[in-house]
């Protein structure tokens, strides 16, 4: 459970995020607490002057930004996303990211790949050594529930089906997710492409190469990573 501190230091890099967007900029919104404080600071905004578009991650953002009354493009009809700012469950210094804590990695994942600017924003307990401790929430359709399961085991990975109030969890695609517990992952890119082989998974929460800036909280200071 977050704590004062920690939400504080969401929406400090919630804010810094915001000052990267620009008037008229199709907007990727991402999901999840950190990436609500960054859409509630737009919201602000365009109470002014700025205009956005959104492209919503989740149905869960879609909501909130028609309850802000942030116009909206629909993602699947979307070409291209100037920006988009989202959060991480971890990353590393080497922009590799563990993302989907809230279940929207899927459309996270197309919204980062259709953005030109990738900005994460978290507070300062996501930034780790190596991705691993948190465990890799993959996506899988249920008809090849147990296949993928048979497949990631023989990848060492142990996964576990993802419940929430005691009911199991249903994606906004209709999927489960299954968290898995690979360990400290030496190479996440070697690690997601061999997931990205598996037929019947949607996507999974490792994200390499779809970020450009983080921005991290620690206290009221920003770290800021930039891709070079
Ligand atoms: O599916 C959820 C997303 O990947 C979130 O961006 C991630 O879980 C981080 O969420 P939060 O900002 O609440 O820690």
């Amino acid at each position: 459970m977050a704590n004062d501190n920690q939400n504080l230091e969401k929406l400090t890099a919630a804010k810094a995020a915001i000052a990267f967007v620009k008037h008229n900029d199709v907007v990727g919104l991402g999901t999840g607490s950190t990436a609500t404080l960054a859409i509630k600071e737009l919201a602000k905004l365009m109470e002014n002057s700025l205009k956005i578009t959104g492209v919503p991650s989740s149905e869960a953002t879609k909501e909130l930004a028609i309850s802000l009354g942030i116009p909206l493009l629909e993602l699947g009809k979307v070409n291209a996303i100037d920006i988009s700012i989202d959060g991480a469950d971890e990353f590393t210094e080497q922009f590799n990211l563990i993302k989907g804590g809230g279940g929207a990695l899927f459309r996270e994942k197309i919204v980062a790949s259709l953005s030109k600017k990738r900005i994460v924003v978290t507070d300062g307990s996501k930034l780790v050594e190596k991705l691993g401790a948190f465990k890799v929430p993959i996506e899988v359709n249920p008809n090849a529930e147990n296949y993928v399961i048979l497949k990631i085991e023989e990848l060492k990975g142990k996964p576990v089906k993802r419940v929430k109030n005691d009911e199991v969890f249903i994606t906004d695609n209709q999927n489960y997710i299954f968290d898995t517990d690979f360990g400290l992952i030496n190479d996440p890119e070697k690690l997601a492409n061999e997931l990205n082989q598996i037929d019947g998974i949607l996507a999974h929460g490792i994200f390499v190469n779809l970020t450009d800036i983080i921005l991290m909280a620690k206290g009221n200071q920003i770290t800021s990573y930039h891709k070079v």
